[in-house]
Formats: C-alpha cells, sequence, structure tokens
C-alpha cells in the first residue's frame, strides 16, 4: 500500500511596484465569467520546468506588455481549488506601462489608501496586509 502525494501547482500573482515603490497595480479579471469583475494581481500559472520568479516575470510581459522583475514572496498562500496554490511576489516595474493585454479589462495603481477599494478576489486578500505594509 501507498500513497502518492498530489502534484501542487502553484498560480503566481505579483503585487507589482512602480517605480516610487508608492503604487500597487490591480488587474480587473475579464474571464472566466465565474471571476470576471473581480480584482486579482495578475500572473497566471508556472509552466513545468519553470521557476516561479520567471513565470512572473513571463506573466507580466504577456498579460501587461511590460518588463519586471520578481522579488520575494510574501508570507501565506491560498488554495484556489485542490491542487492550485495561489502565492504572491512582489515584483518591480523595470520598463513600459501597463495595458490590459489578455484576461484583464481594467487595471488600476492604487496606494496605501485605495488598496481596498476595488473588490479583491478572497482568495487574494490573504496578501493584502503585506502589500500595505509595504507602500
Ligand atoms: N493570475 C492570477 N490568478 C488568480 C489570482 N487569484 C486567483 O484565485 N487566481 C486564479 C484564477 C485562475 O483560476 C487561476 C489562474 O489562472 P490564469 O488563467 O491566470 O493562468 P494562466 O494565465 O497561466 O492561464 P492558462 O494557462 O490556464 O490558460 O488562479 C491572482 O491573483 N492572479
Amino acid at each position: 500500500m501507498y500513497w502518492v502525494t498530489p502534484a501542487v501547482r502553484v498560480v503566481v500573482g505579483a503585487a507589482l511596484f512602480d517605480a516610487s515603490g508608492r503604487h500597487v497595480l490591480a488587474a480587473r479579471r475579464s474571464a472566466p465569467e465565474a471571476l470576471a469583475g473581480r480584482w486579482e494581481f495578475p500572473g497566471g500559472k508556472v509552466e513545468p520546468g519553470e521557476t516561479v520568479p520567471a513565470a512572473l516575470e513571463r506573466e507580466l510581459r504577456e498579460e501587461l506588455g511590460v518588463v519586471a522583475r520578481a522579488g520575494e514572496r510574501l508570507p501565506g498562500a491560498c488554495e484556489v481549488r485542490p491542487g492550485l496554490e495561489l502565492q504572491i511576489w512582489t515584483a518591480s516595474l523595470l520598463a513600459g506601462d501597463p495595458h490590459p493585454l489578455e484576461d484583464h479589462d481594467q487595471l488600476r495603481w492604487l496606494d496605501a489608501t485605495t488598496l481596498d477599494s476595488v473588490d479583491w478576489l478572497p482568495q487574494d486578500r490573504f496578501a493584502l496586509p503585506h502589500v500595505e505594509q509595504m507602500l
């Protein structure tokens, strides 16, 4: 008798800070229908063989058209669904202006006073106190 540990796939979301470090980017999902209209940290699934920072930098290029550098992982994680774990990592914007190229229909830079002004996906809320401390 043996047990197989199910593989957990990571979704990485970016707490992307602007050059001043005083604003973080929130993105409003346009799909799928169940998530549309809710706000999240832009990102996506880590591909097999890819590191989490590399996935985060790739996703920000694809989704927002920007060059960003991954920083550190924020404490905690959330199970989006069985086998899928959401981690939030910091990222700094190196080049480009973010545009909602894929998966999102609105972007918003938030500061410490407006961080809670959007309708965050519940799964993302664990990261908000950590992000707030950094703004
Ligand atoms: N990117 C992102 N996804 C999140 C967050 N919070 C959250 O629950 N999710 C969920 C939504 C999706 O079910 C899943 C990520 O899927 P995704 O569609 O963004 O991933 P992906 O770009 O790699 O897309 P695909 O390979 O499935 O086409 O995680 C978040 O802050 N950022």
